[in-house]
Protein backbone atom coordinates (compact mmCIF):
# COMPACT_ATOMS: atom_id res chain seq x y z
CA UNK A 1 0.00 0.00 0.00
CA UNK A 2 1.07 3.64 -1.01
CA UNK A 3 -0.76 6.49 0.26
CA UNK A 4 -3.48 4.17 0.86
CA UNK A 5 -3.74 2.91 -2.13
CA UNK A 6 -3.37 -0.47 -3.27
CA UNK A 7 -0.61 -1.78 -4.90
CA UNK A 8 -1.31 -3.31 -8.58
CA UNK A 9 0.36 -5.24 -10.73
CA UNK A 10 -0.42 -6.80 -14.58
CA UNK A 11 0.00 -7.03 -18.13
CA UNK A 12 -0.69 -4.06 -20.68
CA UNK A 13 -0.76 -4.37 -24.24
CA UNK A 14 -0.42 -1.15 -27.21
CA UNK A 15 -2.02 -2.14 -30.44
CA UNK A 16 -2.61 0.37 -33.36
CA UNK A 17 -1.91 0.41 -37.68
CA UNK A 18 1.39 0.10 -37.82
CA UNK A 19 3.15 3.23 -37.46
CA UNK A 20 1.12 4.02 -34.51
CA UNK A 21 3.48 4.97 -32.51
CA UNK A 22 3.84 1.85 -30.11
CA UNK A 23 7.52 1.24 -29.86
CA UNK A 24 8.32 4.88 -28.92
CA UNK A 25 5.18 4.90 -26.42
CA UNK A 26 6.81 1.79 -24.49
CA UNK A 27 9.79 3.10 -25.06
CA UNK A 28 8.89 6.48 -23.13
CA UNK A 29 7.05 5.00 -20.26
CA UNK A 30 9.27 2.53 -19.67
CA UNK A 31 12.30 5.00 -19.75
CA UNK A 32 14.85 3.19 -21.71
CA UNK A 33 15.34 2.02 -25.34
CA UNK A 34 13.69 -1.81 -25.55
CA UNK A 35 11.51 -2.03 -28.87
CA UNK A 36 12.96 -0.83 -32.23
CA UNK A 37 11.49 2.48 -33.54
CA UNK A 38 11.15 2.99 -36.81
CA UNK A 39 9.71 5.56 -39.75
CA UNK A 40 8.57 2.01 -41.25
CA UNK A 41 5.54 0.02 -41.09
CA UNK A 42 5.86 -3.67 -39.28
CA UNK A 43 9.24 -3.58 -37.96
CA UNK A 44 8.60 -4.65 -34.64
CA UNK A 45 8.35 -8.72 -34.93
CA UNK A 46 8.59 -9.67 -31.89
CA UNK A 47 6.85 -9.65 -28.50
CA UNK A 48 9.14 -7.19 -26.61
CA UNK A 49 8.33 -6.77 -22.86
CA UNK A 50 8.75 -3.27 -21.14
CA UNK A 51 7.99 -3.14 -17.22
CA UNK A 52 6.85 0.41 -15.91
CA UNK A 53 7.52 0.41 -11.95
CA UNK A 54 5.70 2.58 -9.67
CA UNK A 55 5.55 3.25 -5.96
CA UNK A 56 2.09 2.37 -6.13
CA UNK A 57 2.04 -0.50 -9.31
CA UNK A 58 4.28 -2.19 -12.02
CA UNK A 59 2.91 -2.54 -15.39
CA UNK A 60 3.86 -4.64 -17.80
CA UNK A 61 3.91 -3.87 -21.15
CA UNK A 62 3.24 -6.03 -24.02
CA UNK A 63 4.45 -4.12 -27.53
CA UNK A 64 3.18 -6.37 -30.07
CA UNK A 65 3.35 -6.34 -33.74
CA UNK A 66 1.27 -3.77 -35.90
CA UNK A 67 -2.83 -5.36 -36.16
CA UNK A 68 -3.20 -5.57 -39.63
CA UNK A 69 -5.00 -7.68 -42.40
CA UNK A 70 -3.51 -11.17 -43.19
CA UNK A 71 -1.31 -10.88 -46.22
CA UNK A 72 1.14 -13.15 -46.08
CA UNK A 73 1.38 -16.26 -44.00
CA UNK A 74 4.08 -13.61 -41.78
CA UNK A 75 0.45 -11.95 -41.60
CA UNK A 76 -1.18 -14.48 -40.32
CA UNK A 77 1.10 -15.38 -38.02
CA UNK A 78 1.25 -12.40 -36.62
CA UNK A 79 -2.03 -11.53 -36.12
CA UNK A 80 -2.55 -14.86 -33.71
CA UNK A 81 0.27 -13.43 -31.93
CA UNK A 82 -1.65 -10.44 -31.32
CA UNK A 83 -4.85 -12.38 -30.57
CA UNK A 84 -3.41 -14.32 -28.18
CA UNK A 85 -1.59 -11.53 -26.72
CA UNK A 86 -4.73 -9.43 -26.23
CA UNK A 87 -6.77 -12.56 -24.89
CA UNK A 88 -4.15 -12.50 -21.48
CA UNK A 89 -3.60 -9.22 -20.82
CA UNK A 90 -5.23 -6.88 -18.37
CA UNK A 91 -5.84 -3.65 -20.28
CA UNK A 92 -5.33 -3.06 -23.81
CA UNK A 93 -3.86 0.42 -24.99
CA UNK A 94 -5.33 1.31 -28.86
CA UNK A 95 -3.21 3.79 -30.09
CA UNK A 96 -4.84 6.37 -32.85
CA UNK A 97 -1.68 8.97 -34.02
CA UNK A 98 -3.21 12.34 -33.86
CA UNK A 99 -1.82 13.35 -36.93
CA UNK A 100 -3.48 11.02 -39.34
CA UNK A 101 -7.65 10.49 -39.24
CA UNK A 102 -8.83 7.19 -38.18
CA UNK A 103 -9.65 5.32 -40.74
CA UNK A 104 -9.70 1.72 -42.35
CA UNK A 105 -6.91 0.40 -40.53
CA UNK A 106 -8.36 1.85 -37.22
CA UNK A 107 -11.78 0.50 -37.99
CA UNK A 108 -10.29 -3.01 -38.50
CA UNK A 109 -8.51 -2.92 -35.10
CA UNK A 110 -11.44 -1.77 -33.28
CA UNK A 111 -13.67 -4.06 -34.57
CA UNK A 112 -10.92 -6.79 -33.41
CA UNK A 113 -11.00 -5.30 -29.79
CA UNK A 114 -15.07 -4.78 -29.32
CA UNK A 115 -14.83 -8.89 -30.02
CA UNK A 116 -12.97 -8.72 -26.90
CA UNK A 117 -15.74 -7.22 -25.23
CA UNK A 118 -19.00 -10.51 -23.89
CA UNK A 119 -21.64 -9.60 -26.42
CA UNK A 120 -24.32 -6.54 -25.29
CA UNK A 121 -26.73 -8.53 -22.80
CA UNK A 122 -24.88 -11.32 -21.49
CA UNK A 123 -24.28 -11.46 -17.86
CA UNK A 124 -20.77 -11.18 -18.43
CA UNK A 125 -21.21 -7.31 -20.06
CA UNK A 126 -23.76 -6.32 -17.48
CA UNK A 127 -20.97 -6.74 -14.84
CA UNK A 128 -18.57 -5.25 -17.20
CA UNK A 129 -16.51 -8.56 -17.94
CA UNK A 130 -14.38 -8.03 -20.76
CA UNK A 131 -10.67 -6.62 -21.32
CA UNK A 132 -10.64 -2.82 -20.71
CA UNK A 133 -9.74 -0.90 -23.54
CA UNK A 134 -7.79 2.71 -23.12
CA UNK A 135 -7.80 4.44 -26.37
CA UNK A 136 -4.27 6.34 -26.48
CA UNK A 137 -4.25 9.02 -28.99
CA UNK A 138 -0.36 9.38 -29.91
CA UNK A 139 1.73 11.80 -31.10
CA UNK A 140 -0.07 15.18 -29.85
CA UNK A 141 2.83 16.94 -30.34
CA UNK A 142 2.29 17.50 -34.02
CA UNK A 143 -0.94 18.64 -33.91
CA UNK A 144 -2.64 22.02 -32.83
CA UNK A 145 -5.26 22.14 -29.86
CA UNK A 146 -8.65 22.25 -32.12
CA UNK A 147 -7.32 19.07 -34.56
CA UNK A 148 -6.58 17.01 -31.43
CA UNK A 149 -10.36 18.07 -30.07
CA UNK A 150 -11.65 17.00 -33.37
CA UNK A 151 -9.53 13.61 -33.39
CA UNK A 152 -10.46 12.96 -29.85
CA UNK A 153 -14.20 13.18 -31.06
CA UNK A 154 -13.83 11.32 -33.87
CA UNK A 155 -11.81 8.67 -31.53
CA UNK A 156 -14.89 8.60 -28.82
CA UNK A 157 -17.11 8.08 -32.21
CA UNK A 158 -15.27 4.51 -33.33
CA UNK A 159 -15.99 2.42 -29.94
CA UNK A 160 -16.65 1.75 -26.39
CA UNK A 161 -13.35 2.93 -24.77
CA UNK A 162 -12.83 2.83 -20.69
CA UNK A 163 -10.70 5.78 -21.04
CA UNK A 164 -9.42 8.18 -23.78
CA UNK A 165 -5.33 9.69 -23.12
CA UNK A 166 -4.29 12.02 -25.17
CA UNK A 167 -0.19 12.12 -25.08
CA UNK A 168 2.88 12.84 -26.56
CA UNK A 169 5.81 10.27 -26.22
CA UNK A 170 8.27 12.58 -28.20
CA UNK A 171 7.73 15.71 -25.47
CA UNK A 172 6.90 13.44 -22.63
CA UNK A 173 3.55 14.80 -22.17
CA UNK A 174 0.48 13.09 -20.68
CA UNK A 175 2.91 9.85 -20.23
CA UNK A 176 1.96 9.63 -16.51
CA UNK A 177 -1.62 10.02 -16.49
CA UNK A 178 -1.74 7.18 -19.22
CA UNK A 179 0.25 5.33 -16.49
CA UNK A 180 -2.38 6.24 -13.72
CA UNK A 181 -5.15 5.30 -15.80
CA UNK A 182 -3.24 1.78 -17.58
CA UNK A 183 -2.37 0.74 -13.36
CA UNK A 184 -6.01 2.04 -12.33
CA UNK A 185 -7.26 -0.67 -14.56
CA UNK A 186 -4.80 -3.30 -13.38
CA UNK A 187 -5.50 -6.14 -10.60
CA UNK A 188 -4.87 -5.33 -6.74
CA UNK A 189 -1.40 -7.31 -6.12
CA UNK A 190 2.27 -8.16 -5.81
CA UNK A 191 4.95 -6.64 -8.19
CA UNK A 192 5.41 -9.83 -10.73
CA UNK A 193 8.78 -8.62 -11.30
CA UNK A 194 11.99 -8.00 -9.33
CA UNK A 195 12.42 -3.82 -9.67
CA UNK A 196 15.09 -2.64 -11.76
CA UNK A 197 14.22 -5.04 -14.25
CA UNK A 198 12.76 -3.40 -17.80
CA UNK A 199 12.15 -6.25 -20.12
CA UNK A 200 12.46 -10.25 -20.15
CA UNK A 201 13.18 -9.99 -23.40
CA UNK A 202 15.57 -12.34 -24.48
CA UNK A 203 19.23 -10.18 -25.44
CA UNK A 204 19.11 -12.07 -28.76
CA UNK A 205 15.63 -10.59 -29.79
CA UNK A 206 16.61 -7.46 -28.84
CA UNK A 207 20.20 -7.57 -30.76
CA UNK A 208 18.58 -9.38 -33.78
CA UNK A 209 16.20 -5.94 -33.69
CA UNK A 210 18.95 -3.87 -33.39
CA UNK A 211 20.52 -5.58 -36.62
CA UNK A 212 17.08 -5.38 -38.69
CA UNK A 213 17.06 -1.70 -37.28
CA UNK A 214 20.66 -0.48 -39.19
CA UNK A 215 20.24 -2.89 -42.13
CA UNK A 216 16.66 -1.44 -43.62
CA UNK A 217 18.05 1.93 -42.93
CA UNK A 218 17.48 3.74 -46.20
CA UNK A 219 16.41 0.96 -47.85
CA UNK A 220 13.62 0.01 -46.49
CA UNK A 221 11.37 0.47 -49.83
CA UNK A 222 13.36 -1.88 -51.49
CA UNK A 223 13.40 -4.19 -48.79
CA UNK A 224 9.99 -3.73 -46.47
CA UNK A 225 9.13 -7.33 -45.35
CA UNK A 226 12.01 -9.14 -46.65
CA UNK A 227 14.82 -8.90 -44.23
CA UNK A 228 15.05 -11.43 -41.22
CA UNK A 229 17.77 -11.47 -38.66
CA UNK A 230 18.31 -14.56 -36.70
CA UNK A 231 20.88 -14.03 -33.92
CA UNK A 232 23.44 -17.21 -33.79
CA UNK A 233 25.40 -16.96 -30.98
CA UNK A 234 26.56 -14.74 -28.24
CA UNK A 235 29.74 -15.93 -26.72
CA UNK A 236 32.07 -14.19 -24.10
CA UNK A 237 35.86 -14.29 -25.44
CA UNK A 238 38.59 -15.49 -23.05
CA UNK A 239 39.89 -12.38 -20.85
CA UNK A 240 42.98 -11.08 -22.39
CA UNK A 241 45.78 -12.38 -19.39
CA UNK A 242 47.19 -9.60 -17.78
CA UNK A 243 51.11 -9.12 -17.80
CA UNK A 244 53.50 -10.47 -15.49
CA UNK A 245 50.52 -12.60 -13.45
CA UNK A 246 47.76 -9.51 -13.28
CA UNK A 247 44.55 -9.72 -14.03
CA UNK A 248 42.99 -10.12 -16.99
CA UNK A 249 42.70 -6.40 -18.92
CA UNK A 250 40.11 -4.74 -20.99
CA UNK A 251 36.26 -4.52 -20.73
CA UNK A 252 34.57 -8.14 -21.92
CA UNK A 253 34.69 -8.63 -25.52
CA UNK A 254 31.35 -10.47 -26.87
CA UNK A 255 31.22 -12.61 -30.42
CA UNK A 256 27.74 -11.87 -32.02
CA UNK A 257 27.35 -13.85 -34.83
CA UNK A 258 24.09 -12.94 -36.86
CA UNK A 259 22.63 -13.85 -39.75
CA UNK A 260 20.26 -11.92 -41.97
CA UNK A 261 17.80 -13.88 -44.27
CA UNK A 262 16.13 -11.56 -47.92
CA UNK A 263 14.64 -13.66 -50.51
CA UNK A 264 16.26 -12.89 -53.75
CA UNK A 265 20.11 -12.38 -54.67
CA UNK A 266 19.00 -8.97 -56.16
CA UNK A 267 17.91 -7.99 -52.27
CA UNK A 268 21.11 -9.72 -51.02
CA UNK A 269 23.29 -7.10 -53.23
CA UNK A 270 21.40 -4.11 -51.72
CA UNK A 271 21.88 -5.30 -47.81
CA UNK A 272 26.24 -5.85 -48.74
CA UNK A 273 26.61 -2.93 -51.32
CA UNK A 274 29.55 -2.25 -53.18
CA UNK A 275 32.16 -3.84 -52.05
CA UNK A 276 30.38 -4.59 -49.22
CA UNK A 277 30.83 -1.34 -48.08
CA UNK A 278 27.09 -0.93 -46.79
CA UNK A 279 27.18 -3.99 -44.49
CA UNK A 280 30.12 -2.99 -42.84
CA UNK A 281 28.26 0.32 -42.12
CA UNK A 282 25.72 -1.92 -41.08
CA UNK A 283 27.37 -3.42 -38.59
CA UNK A 284 29.51 -0.87 -37.56
CA UNK A 285 25.90 0.99 -36.60
CA UNK A 286 24.40 -2.11 -35.21
CA UNK A 287 27.53 -2.89 -33.24
CA UNK A 288 27.36 0.30 -31.45
CA UNK A 289 24.29 -0.03 -30.54
CA UNK A 290 24.60 -3.48 -29.07
CA UNK A 291 27.45 -2.67 -27.22
CA UNK A 292 25.34 0.17 -25.42
CA UNK A 293 22.23 -2.34 -24.55
CA UNK A 294 24.98 -5.63 -23.49
CA UNK A 295 27.47 -2.91 -21.63
CA UNK A 296 30.51 -4.87 -23.31
CA UNK A 297 32.70 -4.50 -26.28
CA UNK A 298 31.48 -6.48 -28.91
CA UNK A 299 33.16 -8.42 -32.58
CA UNK A 300 29.95 -8.41 -34.55
CA UNK A 301 29.96 -10.86 -37.42
CA UNK A 302 27.22 -10.12 -40.15
CA UNK A 303 26.76 -12.72 -42.91
CA UNK A 304 23.92 -12.42 -45.20
CA UNK A 305 21.91 -15.44 -47.07
CA UNK A 306 19.10 -15.87 -49.52
CA UNK A 307 15.97 -18.09 -48.21
CA UNK A 308 13.71 -17.95 -51.07
CA UNK A 309 10.23 -16.95 -49.84
CA UNK A 310 10.70 -17.58 -46.02
CA UNK A 311 7.18 -15.29 -45.89
CA UNK A 312 5.60 -18.16 -47.15
CA UNK A 313 6.92 -21.36 -46.14
CA UNK A 314 6.23 -22.33 -42.75
CA UNK A 315 9.13 -23.96 -42.30
CA UNK A 316 11.25 -21.13 -43.16
CA UNK A 317 9.22 -19.09 -40.48
CA UNK A 318 9.63 -22.15 -37.56
CA UNK A 319 13.79 -21.58 -38.50
CA UNK A 320 13.40 -17.79 -38.69
CA UNK A 321 11.92 -17.60 -35.37
CA UNK A 322 8.49 -16.73 -36.24
N1 LIG B 1 6.34 13.70 -33.22
C1 LIG B 1 6.17 12.49 -32.69
N2 LIG B 1 6.53 11.42 -33.40
C2 LIG B 1 6.36 10.20 -32.85
C3 LIG B 1 5.80 10.04 -31.55
N3 LIG B 1 5.73 8.72 -31.29
C4 LIG B 1 6.24 8.09 -32.36
N4 LIG B 1 6.62 8.96 -33.31
C5 LIG B 1 7.23 8.65 -34.63
O1 LIG B 1 6.34 7.85 -35.39
C6 LIG B 1 7.05 6.85 -36.12
C7 LIG B 1 6.49 5.47 -35.79
O2 LIG B 1 6.70 5.20 -34.41
P1 LIG B 1 6.86 3.72 -33.85
O3 LIG B 1 6.93 3.83 -32.39
O4 LIG B 1 7.93 2.99 -34.58
O5 LIG B 1 5.47 3.09 -34.30
P2 LIG B 1 4.89 1.62 -34.07
O6 LIG B 1 3.44 1.75 -33.87
O7 LIG B 1 5.66 0.92 -33.02
O8 LIG B 1 5.18 0.99 -35.49
P3 LIG B 1 5.22 -0.57 -35.93
O9 LIG B 1 6.44 -1.17 -35.33
O10 LIG B 1 5.31 -0.43 -37.41
O11 LIG B 1 3.96 -1.23 -35.52
C8 LIG B 1 8.51 7.01 -35.75
O12 LIG B 1 9.12 7.77 -36.75
C9 LIG B 1 8.47 7.79 -34.44
O13 LIG B 1 9.60 8.60 -34.26
C10 LIG B 1 5.41 11.23 -30.82
O14 LIG B 1 4.91 11.22 -29.69
N5 LIG B 1 5.62 12.41 -31.45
Amino acid sequence: MTGGRPFRAGFACLVGRPNAGKSTLTNALVGQKVAITSDRPQTTRHTVRGIVHRADGQVVLVDTPGLHRPRTLLGERLNDLVRGTLAEVDVVGFCLPADQRVGPGDRFIAEQLAALRPPEGTAGASAGAGTPVVAVVTKADLVGKGRLAEHLLAVQELGAWTDIVPVSARSGYQVDVLVDVLLGLLPEGPPLYPEGELTDEPEAVMVAELVREAALEGVRDELPHSLAVVVEEIVAREPREGQAGRPPVGPPLLDVRVELFVERDSQKAIVIGKGGARLRDVGTRARREIEALLGAKVFLDLHVRVAKDWQRDPKQLGRLGF
